[in-house]
């Protein structure tokens, strides 16, 4: 057989940290990425992009989702050398998405299925891992659902579950890129153990109020104060958008990943609270649009 049977997959978009959660939390959010793979005996490398990235994202060996299937195949003993893919975004790139976790578990799932799934979950989640650098956006993608994870050495654990209270995710996305490289340069060494604790307590706050439906107690929990207040200054209006959010009926508030979307946290008026954060962005002169998604409780998953 000159080629692998063909194989297409679908994967979530995710929200990491929400808020205190930094590089721990993640969820998985109702608008995806399909790829459709063929592994071929011969070195040739075809790439089709379609929506988003189209026209920027590179169609050659320098594509990271080809990058991340040879990686893949090089695992293991097959003697493929090139593929076809073609892959279509709905995922904006570099908005705090994940569309970085989402091309890595793309590739990595599709590659899987292509070679008859030598790789179990838990093995997807570590390259994945090991390829993202950190578990939050990629273990959401992987399982779906709310994810909480823990890596230590190659040691990675992801619980993923879904939370008690139907939570609606409102996400203001700016019309400029923000690179994850650039907004984790902005992020100091050290930071005191006074902040270190009050993020100890609002992450734990935040996922039993999750996993325990109460709704007060997950207004108190998206402080942080690891990572959003080193990343303001790359966000134009972000404590403005925050507030009126929450002056819109928002239960809380976050930088999206490492931004520079920012999302808001509701069980309802979701429409009025997406219109307020646009209407604060374009008082800095940030054209942005709103999204409003639900938790995908799939995760990454072959669809043919
Ligand atoms: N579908 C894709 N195909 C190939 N490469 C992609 C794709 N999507 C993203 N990338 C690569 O990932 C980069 C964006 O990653 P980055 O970590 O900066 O943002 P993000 O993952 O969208 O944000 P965050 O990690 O904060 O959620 C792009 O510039 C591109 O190199
Ligand atoms: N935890 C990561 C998410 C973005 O990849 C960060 O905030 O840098």
């Amino acid at each position: 057989m000159n080629k692998s049977e063909t194989v297409k997959v679908q994967v979530p978009a995710t929200t990491a940290n929400c808020g205190p959660g930094f590089d721990a939390l993640g969820i998985a959010c109702n608008i995806y990425n399909e790829l459709e793979l063929t592994l071929l005996r011969e070195n040739k490398l075809e790439i089709e992009i379609s929506g988003e990235g189209t026209g920027y994202l590179p169609e050659n060996d320098k594509n990271l989702i080809w990058k991340v299937v040879k990686s893949v195949v090089e695992k293991t003993d097959a003697a493929y050398e090139g593929a076809q893919i073609k892959m279509h975004n709905n995922i904006p790139l570099s908005r705090g998405l994940g569309s970085s976790a989402a091309a890595i578990v793309a590739g990595i799932t599709a590659a899987n299925c292509a070679l008859g799934e030598p790789f179990d979950r838990q093995s997807v989640l570590e390259m994945a891992t090991a390829l993202e650098g950190h578990p939050d956006n990629v273990a959401p993608a992987i399982f779906g659902g709310m994810t909480v994870s823990l890596c230590e050495q190659n040691v990675v654990k992801t619980l993923s579950f879904l939370p008690k209270i139907d939570l609606k995710m409102i996400v203001a996305v700016p019309e400029f890129f923000l690179s994850t490289k650039k907004a984790r340069k902005a992020l100091p060494e050290f930071v005191s153990m006074s902040d270190a604790v009050f993020n100890v307590a609002h992450v734990s706050s935040l996922i039993a109020a999750m996993c325990t439906g109460n709704i007060d107690v997950l207004s108190h929990s998206f402080n942080d104060k690891l990572h959003q207040p080193y990343r303001a200054d790359l966000i134009p209006g972000m404590y403005e958008v925050f507030d009126a959010a929450k002056a819109a009926g928002a239960l809380g508030t976050a930088i999206s990943g490492a931004g520079p979307s920012l999302i808001a946290f509701a069980v309802h008026e979701e429409e009025q609270i997406g219109r307020a954060m646009v209407a604060a962005f374009s008082k800095y002169q940030v054209d942005s649009h709103y999204l409003i998604l639900d938790i995908d409780n799939k995760g990454a998953r072959r669809i043919n």
